[in-house]
């Protein structure tokens, strides 16, 4: 029923190389075994297919390979024997390795929809496969933006850009790129918070790559059945710390998926070069343990040894098979492990940690910006933080050495002007025993206190940030306490989703008489106060990472230094315009982020070259321009 072809189909395929997920696969995994195979007519009929080893020696019942006879024009029903085979028999999972005809409809990263010409559609395969009409891409994104605005329900909206990009990989990023303030909320925080939380419910088709315990001593293996070889970043989460939601185990798969998206749209990273990856140990989450429809592993987590063997063997594998400069971004992993694994391969891997370096980068730019709207040096403020873990210490140190960098200040004489609450009260010298190995550079000589408003009181902060994950925080009597202690108190409430945001940005404004300097980690719209409007910052990572990331990438850079983030932070507040600062902005509106995702990435990367860690030689004459000239477009390219 299948006749085998080699030389003929050779010179009869499309050219478009191929990427069908399955195909590169079996390629990779079966070289031996693949032979060209003419398909029937449903598959068009020019596309290559590869056949196993296992197909080869007949394993499908129902499929005599060596009878040429049975291949005609008008093609030949259950080819596969998938309907014949009884339930017990064994049946191949055919796959096409060039996208042709219904393939080629199918595959989100070719797919053009109505968009295909009728050259193409003739070329390809795809006459009937399409209704008559043929329509550009930007009437498909007002019709897409169109239908997303119909649903009054974030999650919809969600679920409807995950179908787009699953669809149609180009139209999902053009409308990305070009709605990025409205759809930002809807493929990443607060929306993506909901959607990790029933990730079981929703789930329709697997993306990325789940690393679990069972896959312990054959990571390597895993990677390799990834379609795509040239990655080079890699966003990795355990589901731990997931935003401020805790433990989702691994349904937090939808923050590597959605911080993805944001290194293509916002950074311009071909979305082929990007992999998003859960490693699952387990989770303590007791209900999604009882959840059917939990897509993980069902046990508590792993921890120790057996964890650090799987996340070593992770690490080795993705260095071994991507090679040193593939860029591993760690996400929303908790504290206990995010730290050791900074420091464990932050000298060997090119690594790093959102959650605390992003932030800390996305943080210190605010504060620039916000010197000069209050008037004062960093070194003239005062700082509290309310949370001191990942966000908290990793935005702390970097404000300290920029204090030292500013004014020759030894950093231990910084860091003293910087004041961290955690669970148990302020961090305080007498706690020092006690304190995790993070927490103790912030332990200074002070009397111990309970509760955010007595520290207030007691240290007189001018900027308060929350990064404790904990929502509504920041009550009336705490932002009234900043301020009566300053003019213009900084404010920032930097825990995600919104709903674990320490206060609104109304609350903040009205609490403060209008005084408040304010940014949130999730977005709030525009607040009237007195017959004046405020118009919140978004103190966000994503500001930071998608153009930290295009730089290392860009320059070939082999490790990640601190002074690069200063270099981000100082690119993202030079884009702060006077119009800006008027309105009170902490930082530039996200509709231009592409254009600072290029200043931040050429910043990084002559950082980069500066410290001799790139490996791109020669540098760039403009690093602006080159990064502009990398970054990905969304629009569709014509297939011959
Ligand atoms: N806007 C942005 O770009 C980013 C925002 N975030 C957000 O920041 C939050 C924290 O993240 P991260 O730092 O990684 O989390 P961690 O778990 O590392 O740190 C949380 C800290 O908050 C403290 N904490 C918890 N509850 C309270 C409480 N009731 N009162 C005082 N302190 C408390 C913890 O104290 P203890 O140590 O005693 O347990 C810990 O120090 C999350 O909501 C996350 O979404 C994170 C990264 C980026
Ligand atoms: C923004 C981010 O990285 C977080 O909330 O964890
Ligand atoms: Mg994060």
């Amino acid at each position: 029923m299948i006749s085998l072809h080699t030389a003929h189909f050779l010179n009869n395929t499309p050219s478009i190389s191929g990427r069908s997920f399955g195909s590169t696969h079996l390629q990779r995994r079966c070289p031996v075994g693949m032979v060209r195979v003419a398909v029937g007519p449903s598959f068009g009929r020019s596309t290559d297919a590869v056949l196993t080893e296992e197909a080869r020696e007949g394993v499908v019942g129902a499929v005599d390979l060596d009878d040429k006879s049975t291949v005609t024009d008008a093609g030949v029903e259950d080819m596969y024997g998938e309907d014949t085979a009884t339930e017990d028999q064994l049946v191949t999972p055919w796959s096409l390795s060039v996208a042709s005809g219904y393939s080629l409809l199918r595959d989100p990263h070719y797919n053009k929809g109505l968009a295909f010409t009728e050259r193409e559609r003739d070329a390809h395969y795809l006459r009937g496969l399409l209704p008559p009409t043929v329509i550009s891409q930007d009437i498909q994104a007002k019709k897409m933006i169109h239908n997303i605005r119909q649903y009054q329900v974030p999650l919809q909206k969600y679920m409807a850009m995950m179908d787009l990009q699953e669809m149609n990989e180009k139209l999902f990023y053009r409308l990305l790129i070009d709605n990025v303030e409205e759809l930002l909320p809807v493929v990443y925080t607060p929306t993506v918070g909901e959607a990790c939380q029933k990730y079981g419910s929703i789930f329709r088709r697997p993306q990325g790559l789940f690393i679990s315990l069972k896959e312990k001593g054959k990571v390597l293996e895993v990677l390799k059945n990834w379609p795509e070889r040239h990655i080079q970043v890699i966003v990795v989460t355990d589901g731990e710390r997931i935003l401020g939601l805790g433990d989702l185990g691994c349904q937090g798969m939808g923050i590597p998926v959605g911080k993805l998206s944001l290194y293509t749209a916002l950074g311009g990273i071909r979305p082929s070069a990007c992999l998003p990856i859960t490693i699952d140990v387990g989770t303590n989450n007791e209900a999604l343990l009882n959840d059917e429809f939990y897509i993980g592993l069902r046990q508590r987590r792993a921890t120790g040894q057996e964890y650090a063997e799987l996340m070593h063997e992770f690490m080795t594998a993705v260095k071994q098979f991507y090679g040193e400069r593939v860029l591993i971004q760690f996400e929303d992993f908790a504290n206990h492990n995010a730290f050791d694994l900074l420091a464990k391969y932050g000298s060997t891997h090119l690594v790093f940690n959102d959650d605390i370096q992003g932030t800390a980068s996305v943080v210190l730019a605010g504060l620039l910006t916000a010197q000069k709207l209050a008037g004062k040096t960093l070194a003239d403020q005062t700082f509290l933080f309310l949370g001191a873990g990942e966000a908290g210490t990793g935005i702390a140190e970097l404000i300290a050495l920029e204090i030292s960098k500013q004014t020759n200040m030894p950093l231990e004489e910084a860091r003293k002007k910087i004041w961290l609450v955690d669970s148990k009260g302020l961090i305080v010298k007498s706690r020092m025993e006690s304190l995790q190995h993070f927490k103790k550079p912030w332990a200074h000589e002070h009397e111990p206190i309970k509760g955010l408003l007595n520290a207030i009181n007691s240290l007189k902060p001018t900027v308060l940030i929350g990064s404790s994950g904990v929502g509504r925080t920041f009550t009336k009597e705490v932002v009234e306490a900043m301020a009566t202690y300053s003019e213009r108190p900084v404010i920032l409430a930097l825990s995600n989703p919104t709903s674990q945001s320490e206060c609104t940005a109304e609350e903040a404004y009205t609490w403060s008489q209008g005084r408040a300097i304010f940014a949130s980690g999730s977005p709030f719209p525009p607040v009237e106060f007195e017959g004046k409007t405020f118009t919140p910052g978004q103190a966000n990572n994503a500001y930071i990472f998608p153009g930290f990331g295009l730089g290392l990438i860009m320059s070939g850079a082999i490790r990640v230094h601190d002074d690069m983030l200063l270099a981000a932070s100082e690119a993202l507040a030079s884009q702060v315009t006077e119009e800006h600062f008027a309105k009170g902005l902490l930082y530039p509106p996200f509709k231009t982020i592409r254009k600072i995702s290029a200043h931040i990435a050429a910043n990084v990367a002559t950082k980069a070259y500066e410290l001799g860690l790139a490996t791109r030689l020669p540098q760039p004459a403009n690093l602006v321009k080159y990064a502009e000239s990398c970054m990905y477009s969304p629009a569709y390219r014509s297939y011959r």
